[in-house]
């Protein structure tokens, strides 16, 4: 008897060969009204027309009609992204450099480029990951280089209960230089998705989050806290010091919960993580510094 394939080479060689290399693009605009509004949604103050870190989030995002939605108000799998059969989208990891600076009223293009569609099985069932390579140009010049992990799970109706908050131990904490709390209420996460153009239904709402997609409460977008994570690091070491930054969403954390956002500068790196009110790493992040 022939022995087949493993099934994540099989799903990965046959099934979804043919959305490997395929591309989109993308066009937009700084617009100085976005900037402010992102200031203002997550509390960065503006400085000298600078662009914040992170605002290459909330460009070319996409811009599919309402009628052509999927249920969890995604755009539907099946066009540029393929359908893998496992419904529940959530954003993996990202790996971010930073080449040059967003400026104000500059126009912006995005290359995205499918680059792996592969299946795992994960201790939480079946996970499908799609690796997209994004480059944003700003005028001529590219200014940011990402690959993003989208994982797709399983379907789960049956609901979890929150985790409980508990106050962080004084030895969770010894590690980091700096930490700031915050609580992602559901109007930062309303506005983030506003900001974003992201109208996923885990961000806001509560009944669909909970029957359809299994969670406990609404989710906190995976950039939400890779921007907070960045500010965290903009707050202690001033503007513009980046020059890549990566991250892993490790665990979901939910509005209305603490995050404790922690860090520490390690040499020519900065390690970064946002911990769930209970203690348990939500997201893993590390940055480099620019050189000089
Ligand atoms: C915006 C937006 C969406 C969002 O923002 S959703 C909110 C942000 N994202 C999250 O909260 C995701 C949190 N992560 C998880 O819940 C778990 O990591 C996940 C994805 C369910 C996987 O957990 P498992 O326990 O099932 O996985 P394992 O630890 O057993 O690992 C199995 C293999 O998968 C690889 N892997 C696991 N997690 C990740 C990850 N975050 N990124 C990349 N790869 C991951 C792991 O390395 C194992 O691989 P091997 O090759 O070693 O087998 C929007 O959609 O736009």
């Amino acid at each position: 008897m022939r022995n087949l394939p493993p099934k994540s080479l099989a799903m990965t060689e046959t099934e979804f060969s043919h959305y490997v290399g395929r591309e989109q693009y993308q066009h937009d605009r700084v617009g100085a009204a976005l900037v402010r509004r992102f200031a203002a949604a997550l509390d960065v103050p503006l400085a000298d027309n600078s662009v914040p870190d992170g605002l290459h989030w909330c460009l070319c995002t996409p811009e599919t009609p309402t009628e052509e939605l999927g249920p969890d108000g995604h755009p539907k799998v099946g066009g540029f992204l393929p359908d893998m059969g496992l419904p529940r989208r959530m954003w993996a990891a990202s790996e971010v450099e930073f080449f040059a600076p967003l400026t104000l009223d500059a126009k912006v293009t995005r290359a995205s480029r499918i680059l792996s569609v592969e299946r795992k099985d994960g201790r939480s069932g079946p996970l499908g990951f799609v690796k997209v390579a994004h480059e944003t140009r700003c005028g001529d010049v590219l200014a940011v280089r990402e690959t993003q992990t989208l994982v797709y799970r399983e379907a789960q109706a049956a609901r979890v209960e929150l985790p409980p908050i508990v106050n962080l131990l004084p030895e969770q904490l010894r590690d980091w230089q700096w930490h700031r709390e915050l609580t992602p209420e559901p109007v930062l996460l309303q506005r983030f998705s506003a900001l974003t153009f992201n109208s996923h239904r885990i961000h806001y709402d509560l009944p669909y989050a909970r029957e359809v997609e299994g969670y406990p409460g609404l989710v906190v977008h995976g950039p939400l806290m890779a921007t907070l994570l960045l500010d965290l690091a903009r707050r202690e070491l001033g503007g513009d010091r980046l020059a890549s930054f990566a991250f892993r969403a490790m665990s979901p954390a939910f509005a209305g919960q603490p995050l404790h956002l922690v860090g520490r500068s390690a040499g020519e790196e900065v390690i970064l993580q946002a911990l769930g009110g209970d203690g348990r790493m939500v997201v893993d992040a590390s940055a480099k510094l620019r050189e000089g």
